[in-house]
């Protein structure tokens, strides 16, 4: 069986509530796809940590990490990852598309306007209806 890839991503909220939404560009995997940012995780290295240092290389930006907002495996047809979907904010700087095609900011009740990798659409719903209910 195939080795689980342990992925963390983020759910970057900004002031105004929105939630930055990548698109992977055609040069990587899963390319046409909407992403929260991150990566995979390295031996050792602690989900929150490998998220910082994701966001760093590929948005040039800070975050701070905050709770998991939820985590689960998702198999696709040649490989299978554990996501964890983390709560972020910018700490220092701005998020620059080095890697991704695009970046954008969402309200959260229009997340199901994109086309999201399949791993994502659990967080995607879950986000929306957390952020969309009233308290
Ligand atoms: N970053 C991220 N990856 C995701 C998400 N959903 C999802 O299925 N993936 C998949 C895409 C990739 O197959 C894998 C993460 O790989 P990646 O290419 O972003 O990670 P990385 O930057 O460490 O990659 P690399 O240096 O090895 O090329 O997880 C998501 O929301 N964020």
């Amino acid at each position: 069986m195939e080795k689980t890839i342990e992925v963390a991503a983020a759910c970057i909220e900004n002031d105004n509530h929105e939630i930055l939404c990548a698109l992977r560009s055609l040069k990587m995997s899963m390319p046409n796809k909407w992403e929260f940012p991150g990566g995979k995780i390295k031996k050792g290295e602690a989900a929150h940590e490998a998220l910082q240092r994701e966001i760093l290389e590929e948005l040039d930006c800070k975050i701070t990490t905050d709770e998991i907002i939820c985590e689960y495996t998702h198999e696709y047809d040649t490989f299978t990852i554990h996501l964890h979907v983390i709560k972020a904010a910018i700490k220092e700087g701005t998020p620059k598309a080095t890697e991704h095609a695009k970046l954008v900011w969402l309200a959260p009740e229009h997340l199901d306007s994109l086309i999201w990798a399949a791993a994502d659409i659990p967080a995607v719903k879950k986000i929306m209806k957390t952020k969309t209910s009233p308290s």
